[in-house]
């Protein structure tokens, strides 16, 4: 569960990118935040992965109100959450598994437990095959498929992505969504960060938008309607 009570968060040089947001994502939700370049989505994501903090108001994640979380916990909070970026983030010098074991490395977990987790995130995303190669040398989409391995391999329980697809064609798009979906089908919430309204029409999600900081919608998109066919037509007057 995540949950926004009169969130406001003000950078002093640039003024107030979000203004007083109310919302709660259930656990195992998924919903989409979309909104104009600049209207806060980042912002919004890094207060949940607390890499940010607001100036008003109160983020909570699960039982924790984050303004409370003692700096320790800071870590074990962040591997709560996974993230997804647009521009992947991937060590070019490194191969698929060690990016993607990068999460498990810095938690201390033992040698045989990274390769079992690693192995495992990499066949969910279907990259298995592809563990010694360098991320240069993979498409976008593959790419991409790498960023959300290392996202998930921590199995988090609420999973971030900022504009997943803003770098990838139509059908690339759809089958990073349709690999959010299986997660979500898995029990993970979602939070996603994107411009794609076709996408967001056609999956059907809650989503949240947000303009100029403000939460000025949040509802499910109904399909659009199809276009009226001849067999719709009116009949014409005797
Ligand atoms: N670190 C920062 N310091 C100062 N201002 C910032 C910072 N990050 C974001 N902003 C400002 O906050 C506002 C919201 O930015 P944010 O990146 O959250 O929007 P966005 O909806 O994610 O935009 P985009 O779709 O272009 O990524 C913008 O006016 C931006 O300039």
């Amino acid at each position: 569960m995540i949950e926004f009570e009169h969130v406001s968060k003000r950078y002093p040089e640039r003024g107030d990118a979000l203004k007083d947001l109310t919302f709660r994502l259930e656990a195992g939700e998924m919903a989409f935040l979309t909104g104009h370049s600049g209207a806060g989505k980042s912002t919004l994501l890094k207060l949940i992965g607390l890499l940010e903090r607001p100036s008003r108001g109160s983020v909570r994640v699960g039982d924790d109100d984050l303004a409370r979380l003692p700096r320790r916990r800071i870590p074990a909070h962040r591997r709560r959450i996974g993230m997804v970026f647009q521009d992947h983030r991937l060590l070019a010098e490194r191969s698929v598994f060690d990016n993607v074991a990068l999460p498990l490395v810095t938690a201390g977990m033992t040698r045989d437990d990274i390769g079992k987790r690693v192995r495992a995130a990499l066949d969910q995303v279907g990259l298995l095959k592809l563990e010694r190669a360098l991320p240069l040398t993979l498409s976008s989409g593959e790419q991409q498929r790498v960023g959300i391995a290392r996202a998930v391999v921590g199995r988090p329980e609420v999973i971030l992505a900022d504009e997943p697809t803003g770098n990838l064609d139509p059908e690339l798009s759809q089958e990073i969504f349709r690999l959010f979906e299986r997660f979500h089908q898995l029990g993970v919430s979602l939070l996603i960060a994107t411009h794609d309204l076709d996408l967001i029409q056609s999956l059907g999600h809650r989503t949240l938008v947000l303009k100029q900081g403000r939460l000025v919608a949040d509802a499910i998109p109904r399909p659009a309607a199809p276009e009226p066919g001849p067999e719709s037509d009116p009949a014409p007057a005797p």
